[in-house]
């Protein structure tokens, strides 16, 4: 049986006295894709912020690589969120090269690299605030590759995309889980992740409403599949 790599137990996570999280006990396993799945307010986001580190939970157990505070693993972690976290006025390259000396001394992609595993072209000498949406995600992607995190963390990647580069980021996401990476990506586009998901997870008000095997773990997956 695959390795958990991330564990919640009976966790809950109040702002104030509103439980965005509702006793969620779930297990992630090393190199699958789990797709989360919600209504607006069900506490995705909450959830992966939770285990990137940014939330504490308010009650239960949480362990990401053994730790109970993913601060601790912060380099095995990589956390996109909806913001880019990029620097308009900088190019890809130039963004790329700012945060790859801030993992100095730590194993790391080449700024180039990154950009070439996403598809953008490192030589684009084209400030990040000019780049079209799925350029910016994707800009923003390969930011959060850089550290080689072995736990992927992706809120609503596909939002805004074209069709063409969102599928372009799923054959990409799907190299990272054959290299034995975790990914968790919250979406409001299923039907275009679901073909990727090993397992879908649907909170509903917080709480776990399911988590079924996804098309992946039933061998269904074909990157060039409904494109
Ligand atoms: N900092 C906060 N303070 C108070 N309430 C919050 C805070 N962050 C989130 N919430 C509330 O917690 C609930 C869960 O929010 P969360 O962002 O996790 O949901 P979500 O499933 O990601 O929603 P969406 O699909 O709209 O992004 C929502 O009702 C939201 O209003």
């Amino acid at each position: 049986m695959p390795e958990p790599i991330a564990e919640l137990e009976s966790v809950s996570k109040l702002y104030g006295t509103f439980a965005a999280l509702r006793k969620v006990s779930v297990s992630f396993e090393r190199g699958r894709c789990y797709v989360v799945l919600g209504a607006n307010g069900a506490g995705k986001s909450t959830l992966l912020r939770m285990l990137a580190g940014l939330l504490r939970p308010s009650y239960g157990r949480m362990r990401v690589f053994g730790e109970e505070d993913p601060a601790n693993v912060r380099d095995r972690i990589g956390y996109m969120s909806h913001a880019t976290m990029l620097y308009d006025e900088f190019t890809g390259v130039e963004n790329l090269r700012y945060f790859a000396n801030l993992y100095r001394g730590r194993a790391c992609m080449k700024p180039e690299e990154a950009l070439e595993a996403v598809g953008l072209d490192p030589s684009l000498n084209r400030p990040v605030g000019q780049y079209s949406q799925g350029m910016r995600q994707r800009a923003s992607l390969a930011r959060v590759l850089l550290s080689q995190p072995e736990l992927l963390l992706l809120d609503e990647p596909f939002s805004n995309m074209d069709i063409e580069s969102a599928h372009q980021m799923l054959r990409l996401l799907e190299t990272f889980r054959s290299e034995q990476r975790t990914i968790l990506l919250t979406t409001h586009q299923r039907e275009l992740a679901e073909p990727l998901a090993d397992f879908m997870l649907r909170l509903r008000a917080g709480s776990v409403e399911s988590l079924s095997d996804g098309p992946h773990a039933q061998g269904c997956f074909a990157p060039e599949a409904g494109r």
